[in-house]
């Protein structure tokens, strides 16, 4: 990917903020691909399963009560790993699921450039809202990430949503394999609108969603 302050003079500014001690110079970390090996991914598809279990089960309370204690130990052997943003390796893995986050949902890259990206995945129990269906509120998220992949592919500077209109045209599956595709529409100033849509493999639209990202200005969060 191209070097965001090649997009960006501000790049570095974006963070500043003023505050009782003065302004302080920030700016978005620079994500730099994170190093892992195979234990990683390993490792993020154990925790979305406990997520999948987690919002699956009906347990027990000495299960419950195990479940914690173990729960509390993988506490106990992370939180000393904890790091500032930007340097943790959830986001910046590209090859795994969601690029590593567990916040993102577990899908693949098949494509990205100025034309557009396509990534390729399934919402999973976890994401369940309804009758067998999506929480409707998980699709923002992907459309949204989405964009923000779009955007900095076609070389735009850093920018954030400021709207982002979802149209559900049919009940989303879990467990399904579906495609989530989009590009930039067209660029007016500081403004970018961007379209993408939500299928599954036979190519029934499930979502389409139209989203306006504008240009921060330098100081600008
Ligand atoms: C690594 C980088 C981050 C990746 C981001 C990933 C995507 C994200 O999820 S970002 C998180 C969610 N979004 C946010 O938190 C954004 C919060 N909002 C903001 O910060 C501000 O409202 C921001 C920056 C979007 C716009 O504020 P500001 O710079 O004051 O814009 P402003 O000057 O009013 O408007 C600029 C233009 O956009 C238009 N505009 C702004 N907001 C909207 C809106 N909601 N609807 C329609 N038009 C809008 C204005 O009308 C104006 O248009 P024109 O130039 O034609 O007159």
């Amino acid at each position: 990917m191209t070097d965001p302050k090649q997009l960006d003079r501000d790049y570095d500014h974006h963070g500043d903020r003023s505050g009782a001690r003065g302004t302080t110079r920030g700016g978005f970390p620079r994500f730099v691909p994170a190093k892992v090996g195979p234990e990683y991914g390993q490792l993020l598809e154990a925790l979305r399963t406990v997520q999948d279990l987690a919002v699956s089960t009906s347990l027990p309370a000495e299960v419950a009560e195990a479940a914690a204690g173990k729960a509390r130990e993988l506490i106990e052997l992370l939180t000393p790993h904890v790091v500032a943003e930007g340097r943790q390796t959830a986001g910046r893995v590209p090859r795994l699921p969601g690029r590593g986050s567990l916040l993102l949902m577990p899908w693949i890259i098949e494509k990205i450039d100025a034309d557009g990206v396509r990534s390729r995945g399934m919402f999973r129990r976890f994401h369940l809202g309804g009758n067998s269906a999506a929480h409707g509120g998980t699709l923002p998220l992907l459309f949204d990430d989405l964009f923000g992949l779009i955007q900095h592919a076609y070389g735009r500077p850093i920018s954030r949503t400021a709207y982002l209109h979802i149209d559900y045209r049919k009940v989303t599956p879990l467990n399904t394999e579906l495609i989530v595709e989009g590009a930039v529409d067209r660029v007016e100033g500081r403004k970018t609108f961007i379209n993408a849509r939500l299928t599954d493999l036979d190519g029934n639209l499930l979502a389409d969603c139209e989203a306006l990202m504008v240009q921060l200005l330098p100081g600008q969060q």
